[in-house]
Parts: C-alpha cells; sequence; structure tokens
C-alpha cells in the first residue's frame, strides 16, 4: 500500500508450497515521498538482442499476445518470429533482418504489458531504430506497422551490398572521440557525454578498437551483422527503405509532443520533416547520425526511466549521464535465468515509485468464489519496524480537552475543615457555603487538571469559568470522609 510520504511497499513474487503456504520470494521496501515524478520510456536498438530472448516471456498472456500477432503478421513473408524469439540459438542474430524483427517484438510485448498495466509515459526516447518502439508506444504504428517497419529496415539491409563494417561503443563523448577517429570511421551515436557509438569499416574499426582498449579506453563491438549503420557506408540503402516504408505507412499520424526526436536536430523539431511518423521520418533515422546524447539532456533529474528492448542495454549509458536522482528501470536482462521474475521485480520497483502499475492484469482473472484449496496471503502483510517515527507528547498543554476525578476529603485535612457542619444531614447535600469555599479555593480542581496534565499542582493558577456544581449531594466514606467527583471539561 502506497500513502503520501510513508512507504512504497513491493512484494513482487510469491511461491505456494507443496503444503500450500504461500511464501514471499522477493521484496522490497523504500521511501515514496509523495511527489509524482515524470516517466521516461527508452526503447534501445541494435545491440539488445539476444538468442532465447523471448522464451521466459511467453509466460507473460499479454506479452504473448503480443508476439503471436506479430508472428502472423510475418508469417507471409517466411519469418518464423516465435522461432526467432524463442530458440536458444545465437546464429540466428547472424541475419540482421531476426535482430530488428526480434527486438521490435519484444518492445511490442512489453509496450503492451506497460500499457495494459497503466503505466503511461510522460514522455518518449528511442535509440537508433528504437525510435520505432518510440512510434508505437505514441500511437502512431499500429503493431502490424511498427513488425513491418523493421521488417522492411532488415530486408533493405540484407538486400543491399555494403561494405563489411563494424560498430563498438566507446567510452568518450562525441567531442572526445571525434578527433580520435580515423578519416574511414564516423561517429554513429551520440549516446552521452563519456559515451559513443562509432561506425565504419570492420578492419579499420578492429585496429582503432585495439588501440582505444591499449590505451585503457572503454571500447566494446556491438553486433550489428557487419553493416556500419548511421555512417555513409549504409546511404544506398536510403531510398529502397524509405520505399518498402512508405507501402507499409500509408497514413502517416503526426508524433505528439510526447515523443522527443533523436534523429532530427531539436532545432528542427518544428519543421515538416519532424512533425511525422512517416516512410521519410524512419528512412532519415536509418541513415542520420543518433543524437541520443543531445535530446537525453531534457530528461528530468526526477525521472522514472523505463528502459524498453529485449536488454537494458542502455543502462551503462544512462547511469552515467542522467541525474543520480533518476530512477532507472530496465525491464529485461540478457542471459537472465528468471526473465519473468526480473521483470516483476522491476515492476514492484514502478510501484515504489509513487506508480499504480495495475498487477492484476498480469494474472488470470479470480472468479470468485475461490476454492476452499486456495492458499493464503494475508500473513505475507505486516507492517515494518525498521524506521522511527515522531510521536505527539501527553505532556503538551492543551493535548487533553477533558478529565475526571474522584477525591475523598477528610476534615483531618485543614484543608477541607471547613466541610464539618456544611453537610446537611438530612438530605447529604453541600451547604452553599461550602461550595463557595470549594470553589474559591479550587484545591481539587487544581488537582484533577494537573494530575491529568501531569503539572505541579501548587505552582498552578487556575481560571474558572463557567463552573457548574451538578450535584450538591456528597457522600460518606465514613464519618470524617466525604467522596467528591470532580470532572474538568476545558474551554473550547
Ligand atoms: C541500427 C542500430 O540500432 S545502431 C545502434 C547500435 N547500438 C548502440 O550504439 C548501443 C551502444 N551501447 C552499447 O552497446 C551498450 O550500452 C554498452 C556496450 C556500452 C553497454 O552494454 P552492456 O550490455 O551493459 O554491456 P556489458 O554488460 O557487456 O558491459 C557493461 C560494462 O561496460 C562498462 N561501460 C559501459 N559504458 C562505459 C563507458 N562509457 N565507459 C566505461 N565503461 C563503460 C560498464 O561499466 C560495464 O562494466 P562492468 O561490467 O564492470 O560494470
Amino acid at each position: 500500500m502506497i500513502k503520501s510520504g510513508i512507504l512504497g511497499d513491493s512484494k513482487t513474487k510469491t511461491h505456494t508450497k507443496e503444503e500450500g503456504q504461500t511464501v514471499s520470494l522477493a521484496e522490497n521496501c523504500d521511501y515514496y515521498p509523495g511527489i509524482r515524478r515524470p516517466v521516461w520510456f527508452v526503447y534501445s536498438g541494435m545491440g539488445s538482442q539476444w538468442a532465447g530472448m523471448g522464451a521466459q516471456l511467453m509466460r507473460i498472456p499479454i506479452f504473448a499476445r503480443a508476439i503471436k500477432k506479430c508472428h502472423k503478421v510475418l508469417e507471409p513473408k517466411g519469418i518464423n518470429l516465435m522461432n526467432i524469439l524463442v530458440e536458444p540459438d545465437k546464429a540466428i542474430y547472424d541475419n540482421i533482418l531476426n535482430s530488428f524483427v526480434g527486438i521490435a517484438a519484444v518492445q511490442i510485448g512489453l509496450t503492451d504489458v506497460l500499457r495494459e498495466l497503466n503505466v503511461v509515459p510522460d514522455n518518449i526516447i528511442g535509440h537508433s531504430v528504437g525510435e520505432m518502439g518510440c512510434a508505437y508506444a505514441d500511437g502512431c504504428f499500429t503493431a502490424e506497422e511498427m513488425i513491418l517497419s523493421a521488417y522492411s529496415r532488415g530486408l533493405i539491409s540484407v538486400q543491399t551490398p555494403f561494405i563489411k563494417g563494424a560498430m563498438a561503443a566507446v567510452g568518450l563523448g562525441y567531442k572526445d572521440i571525434v578527433g580520435l577517429c580515423p578519416p574511414e570511421i564516423e561517429v554513429a551515436c551520440h549516446n552521452g557525454p563519456e559515451s559513443s557509438t562509432i561506425s565504419g569499416p570492420a578492419d579499420v574499426m578492429r585496429a582503432f578498437v585495439q588501440e582505444l582498449t591499449a590505451k585503457g579506453i572503454f571500447a566494446k563491438e556491438v553486433p550489428c551483422s557487419n553493416i556500419a549503420y548511421h555512417s555513409r557506408y549504409i546511404a544506398e540503402a536510403g531510398p529502397g527503405l524509405q520505399q518498402y516504408l512508405s507501402e507499409v505507412i500509408k497514413n502517416p499520424k503526426p508524433r505528439s509532443q510526447k515523443w522527443v526526436s533523436t534523429s532530427i536536430p531539436r532545432e528542427k523539431w518544428d519543421e515538416p520533416e519532424a512533425k511525422y511518423s512517416s516512410a521519410e521520418y524512419h528512412t532519415n533515422n536509418l541513415l542520420r547520425c543518433v543524437l541520443f546524447e543531445e535530446t537525453s539532456r531534457l530528461i528530468p533529474s526526477n525521472a522514472v526511466v523505463i528502459e524498453i528492448a529485449p536488454h537494458g542495454l542502455l543502462q551503462a549509458i544512462l547511469k552515467r549521464s542522467l541525474s543520480q536522482n533518476c530512477v532507472h528501470i530496465p525491464l529485461t536482462r540478457r542471459g537472465h535465468s528468471d526473465p519473468v521474475t526480473f521483470l516483476l521485480d522491476n515492476i514492484g520497483k514502478l510501484y515504489q515509485t509513487g506508480l499504480m502499475p495495475d498487477v492484476r492484469v498480469l494474472y488470470p482473472k479470480i472468479e470468485f468464489p475461490v476454492s476452499t484449496g486456495t492458499p493464503m496471503l494475508s500473513h505475507l502483510v505486516e507492517w515494518m519496524h525498521s524506521e522511527k517515527w515522531p510521536l505527539p507528547k501527553y505532556a503538551e498543554p492543551n493535548y487533553r480537552k477533558a478529565s475526571r476525578r474522584r477525591i475523598i476529603l477528610s476534615v483531618h485535612d485543614e484543608e477541607y475543615e471547613y466541610i464539618t457542619g456544611n453537610v446537611i444531614d438530612d438530605s447529604r447535600k453541600l451547604s452553599a457555603d461550602a461550595i463557595e469555599l470549594l470553589r474559591a479555593k479550587n484545591t481539587a480542581l487544581k488537582r484533577t487538571y494537573a494530575c491529568s496534565n501531569a503539572e505541579n499542582w501548587f505552582r498552578m493558577r487556575l481560571l474558572l469559568r463557567r463552573m457548574k456544581v451538578h450535584k450538591r449531594r456528597v457522600r460518606y466514606e465514613d464519618s470524617h470522609s466525604y467522596r467528591l467527583h470532580v470532572s474538568i471539561a476545558q474551554d473550547g
């Protein structure tokens, strides 16, 4: 349960033991300060594919539905999407077409999961081909359009005779790497202040990566099926891709303000080329340099950044470039032994940031009444005692509004001597004089007040207003003592 300023609690996975007892396998608690954070969806691109990346996620019905839909769309093209996502054979991704449709399908499936969970982005950003995921999340693409656009990108990649190229992620920002690159190599992606992706002929790239590594600069090859994307070496794929895409995107939809472009420079966002999720837009995305660093600067310092891809590829980059206060949530991790638990854990983290994912959609609908053997969950709900909270003090003035006390007045007490002879024998009523004296001395009242407020009655001054005597009749405790009931209600 989440309450403003209290705790966000996430219990992400439960398991029913053989004896029918439900146990919690993963849980985590954190503060939720009550402030709504902006939600950013991040769609990564090439490099996030891995063998078997969709196999376990098929256990989630929403995801499986999306994949089956995409599978049917690709079937007439002779593509077996299910195999691409489920088979553990690494060679599948030697074919770039499989990488494109595989990444797109997983992004569609995960976006559908988030959509049904009612996790709505404030903004959407993509890296390279990840901008197709943006189009889907933004409502510009249907699932069919997205998977066919990814297919078109793959198809033109395998049909065009490119030079043997390579890409590599390096641990230097654009400004630092651009001057170091040999003339054959281009900076393909501006990823962050400490990260870029370079692209060029495979042999020159190999030598340069070795050179950088020898200098202690991070450099890692990006699996791209020997195609130097976002460089001059793929320019000739442009017209063909635009032709294919225009057959898929028949009615280009306007991009909403949510989707911030990384393929068109910010100063051109108001120009016609940036307005629509069109064949031209996505062709430009393939050919031009990726401006992720520049656009990701718009991500606010307190954002919840959800990476949507088969692997949280950009985590290393996002954590280096964004504010420390951002919450990073990858939905997947390459080679994870239990991708569903990983996903559920991260949905739990969304909950802890203050979002309210409607997790019921992930499970079969419960029909009531449930059968008698249904395991209980209630014992997993418990109070956290790890935090200290301030408590109001009882001694605070005005805390108590009323108090009541029974007092025994003894005529041996100098204070109450006067009562002797002031009780009217027949009715056992205090005489009017005795009442006046009680009122004047008001010791009994002071004591009552002092007791209830933990104060020293000797030093107290008490102003009595609207004092009422409800009963003048007193009760004898014995021949020398009388019982008196005193009640105080504070004014206001
Ligand atoms: C058509 C298209 O889509 S083109 C697009 C092509 N794709 C890209 O350009 C993506 C480029 N980025 C990447 O490939 C990734 O973000 C990578 C390689 C930088 C990191 O990916 P990961 O999956 O996290 O890689 P991996 O787990 O193997 O390695 C991460 C290591 O690299 C390190 N690392 C990542 N970036 C940097 C950096 N800038 N400086 C130093 N180290 C770095 C991490 O600290 C981590 O080290 P650790 O394991 O000791 O913690």
